[in-house]
């Protein structure tokens, strides 16, 4: 029997699970959108309903006895307060959200370092101080953690990459003395662990739900972001990865952290090595918002990504941009508007290519390894004029991405905690 490692994901539309082989090859996935469970995209109880239902899609095409080990990853940045048998205490707070006390901002600004992730009002260190005050309130916990701990038990604890804009030091690899200082209470804050690491077994009570063994290994995961990298296969110094989803995200992989908060730059850590970027506000929503999808696969279609419009666009749905340039009040450059609607969409392909190649260039300005190949997941890697245009502009190697579901990148996290605990064998 080929043992099987599974991912999870779950994302601001869907939940996905994916199961691997050791050899990273996909044996089965499956995918439902949330909104499926109930309308209330916020609400744990539709996350978990989401989640149990692919898992158990995904269960009825592989054999449930080679099941050596699950990991989950969820929305960097959501998290939510539970009490001591980790029930939900309050609606959580997702990615985007922002904290709007000026007392809780200035705290984490008077005392956090430069370099910190855990700046700004969506900071995950931001949304934990909020629910401090909460009655019964024992641990703040993140997406992936809450997720991760229905099927371990375990409330208490977190992955690294997870807890970065939470505040944790992952040079460190410890909760810096510095966030007491903030106020906020320590023993709020869950334990960490590696991404990968065996953080518990199945509970019983989780394992006959789903019919699997009852020594499977519940792995440490990461952050969805995180996760779309793993997933491509990139694994060297140097290697890109692009996700042009609703937003705009760039990952290099790095041998040194690279942390510029003024630029939203961070740095997530994966065993030695370091995955520095950050995550622009441009991308598909903004085409989203001008064009139907079928409009974008005709217009783009009649493309010429050889030539260039000459327009200047910085493509945003609303004022604001966190990278490469960290600005709350960045207005949006759409004009002047071209007669033609292929132009139209060809120069907003070329502003968020431009923003991406910005964002490599900031990367490399401060420190990080030269670009030496980019990998595209997401809904506009399929788009073969927007691949051309951002080719040119980046200048470097285009490579095949293995896999761009984030579930398949956080099950080799699970494979790897099973080959770690012998479990493979
Ligand atoms: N062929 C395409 N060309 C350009 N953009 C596309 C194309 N297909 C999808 N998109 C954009 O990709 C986005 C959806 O990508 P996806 O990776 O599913 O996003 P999410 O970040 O929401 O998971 C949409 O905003 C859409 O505008
Ligand atoms: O915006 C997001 C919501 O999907 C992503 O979580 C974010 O852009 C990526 O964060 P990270 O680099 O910490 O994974």
């Amino acid at each position: 029997m080929v043992p099987l490692a599974i991912g999870i994901d779950i994302g601001t539309s869907g939940a996905r699970s994916v199961a691997i082989r050791p050899d990273f090859s996909i044996a089965a996935h499956s995918a439902l959108a949330l909104e499926r469970f109930g309308a209330n995209g916020r609400d744990p109880a539709v996350w978990w309903e989401a989640i149990a239902a692919t898992l158990a899609e995904l269960l009825k095409c592989i054999d449930r006895a080679a099941v050596r080990a699950i990991a989950v990853d969820g929305t960097s940045g959501t998290l939510l307060p539970v009490d001591g048998v980790g029930r939900p205490l309050a609606e959580p707070l997702m990615y985007n959200d922002k904290v709007l006390d000026h007392a809780i901002l200035a705290a984490i600004a008077r005392v956090a370092p430069e370099s910190s992730a855990a700046h700004g009002a969506t900071s995950g260190l931001a949304k934990a101080l909020q629910f401090q005050p909460l009655p019964g309130v024992v641990k703040v916990l993140h997406q992936a953690d809450w997720i991760a701990a229905q099927f371990s038990g375990r409330f208490d604890v977190s992955d690294e990459n997870n807890a970065l804009k939470t505040g944790y030091d992952a040079e460190a690899r410890r909760w810096p003395d510095w966030i007491a200082a903030t106020g906020m209470r320590m023993d709020l804050l869950p334990d960490v662990v590696a991404p990968g690491t065996v953080a518990g077994r199945l509970t019983p009570s989780a394992a006959d739900l789903f019919g699997l063994p009852r020594d499977v290994a519940v792995v440490a995961g990461t952050t969805d972001g995180c996760a779309s990298f793993l997933a491509t296969g990139a694994t060297a110094v140097g290697d890109g990865v692009t996700a042009l989803g609703s937003s705009l995200t760039i990952k290099i992989l790095s041998d040194r952290p690279i942390s510029a908060p003024r630029y939203g730059i961070y740095s997530h850590r994966l065993g030695d090595a370091w995955l520095a970027g950050g995550a622009s506000n441009s991308g598909g929503k903004v085409l989203a918002q001008h064009f139907s999808l079928a409009r974008i696969i005709e217009l783009s279609a009649a493309i010429d990504p050889e030539t260039q419009t000459g327009l200047d666009y910085y493509p945003l749905s609303t004022a604001g941009e966190r990278f490469p340039i960290a600005d709350p009040a960045l207005p949006p450059r759409l004009e002047p508007r071209p007669a033609s609607e292929t132009d139209y969409l060809k120069a907003m392909l070329e502003g968020i290519a431009a923003i991406e190649g910005l964002g490599y260039q900031r990367l490399a300005e401060l420190g990080a390894p030269k670009l030496t190949s980019v990998r595209s997941v997401g809904g506009g890697a399929a788009n073969a004029a927007w691949t051309a245009i951002r080719r040119r502009k980046l200048g470097v190697d285009f490579l095949p991405a293995l896999s761009d579901e984030a579930a398949a990148g956080t099950a080799r996290l699970a494979l790897a905690g099973a080959s770690e605990a012998g479990l493979l064998l």
